[in-house]
């Protein structure tokens, strides 16, 4: 027996959507390399039953090399489009395990999403080490009388997030210095590292090092994670374009603290799972 799946995208971040409500089959880490050795994704959204009769789904959301992520915003638009095509209500709840997101249709056949809130402690990112103040902490990279980046603001929105502020997103070799940053001791769950350059009181270009994913076309929780940062940062307003490799993202950071992420997404092809991919893994 074969298994339906979506390959979908979130302004080019890679998004594979399996539903698995209504199936005995789990995904495991290696079960997520193995489906994405089939079809390569930066993000396998996997669908189960609901938890709770006001959500639609739970969901966990794998990266391509097997870890678990609790944010996924771009495939979390990739799962909305997928479901208000199958008939959900405009406004619909999804649980994950960074708790409950609410899902709605908007403008153009763009999807919303509330990210929920920010978190900023230094132990909520998390750091391995204290600082009262997360809006700059101090890392860099490089020498230590000039360094190539320092300094950057950190965020957790569901998963970890350091934002290094730049004049120019392509003038760092993003591919050499992710990797080290990803796993720089400061960060004891990795993190996902952005370079932001802030063009307008209202605009943010935005490069990702995704972790566990590397180097992506665009990044949802990281343009929540760098618009929140700039507005904490008086560098800009509370509602930012995000512009990233893949395309534009709108965060709204509401006076009641919540993150809205609002952008496009786009299906790909439907393809198949051997049910032999979640046997040989379990
Ligand atoms: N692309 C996603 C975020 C993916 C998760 C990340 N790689 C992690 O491990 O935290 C998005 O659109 O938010």
């Amino acid at each position: 027996m074969s298994i339906p799946y979506a390959k979908m995208n979130g302004i080019g971040n890679e998004i594979v959507v399996l539903d698995l409500r209504g199936r005995s089959e789990t995904v495991t880490a290696e079960a997520a390399r193995a489906i994405g050795a089939q079809e390569p994704f930066d993000q396998l959204m996997v669908l189960y039953a609901p938890k709770r009769p006001d959500t639609l789904a739970f969901m966990r959301i794998f990266n391509i090399d097997g870890s678990e992520s609790f944010a996924c915003g771009n495939g979390t638009r990739c799962v909305g489009t997928r479901l208000f095509e199958a008939g959900a209500p405009s406004s619909f709840l999804l649980e994950s395990r960074a708790g409950l997101l609410r899902v709605e249709k908007a403008e153009r056949g763009l999807v919303t999403v509330d990210m929920g809130e920010p978190r900023f402690g230094w132990s909520d990112i998390p750091l391995a080490e204290p600082f009262a103040d997360t809006r700059a902490i101090e890392l860099q990279i490089g020498p230590i009388d000039a360094p190539i980046l320092h300094s950057p603001s950190v965020a957790n929105v569901g998963n970890p997030h350091a934002i290094f502020w730049v004049d120019d997103v392509e003038a760092y070799d993003l591919a050499a210095i992710g990797p080290m940053l990803e796993n720089h001791p400061i960060f004891p769950e990795r993190a996902n590292i952005s370079l932001a350059h802030v063009t307008a009181p209202d605009a943010l270009t935005l490069k990702v090092w995704e972790r566990g994913a590397g180097l992506t076309r665009a990044c949802g929780s990281a343009a929540c994670a760098a618009a929140v940062s700039a507005a904490r940062t008086r560098r800009t307003g509370r509602k930012v374009r995000v512009t990233l490799p893949g395309g534009e993202l709108v965060i709204d950071w509401t006076a009641e603290n919540r993150i809205l992420m609002t952008g496009a997404t786009e299906f790909e092809h439907d393809g198949l799972l051997p049910d032999d991919i979640f046997a040989a893994a379990a």
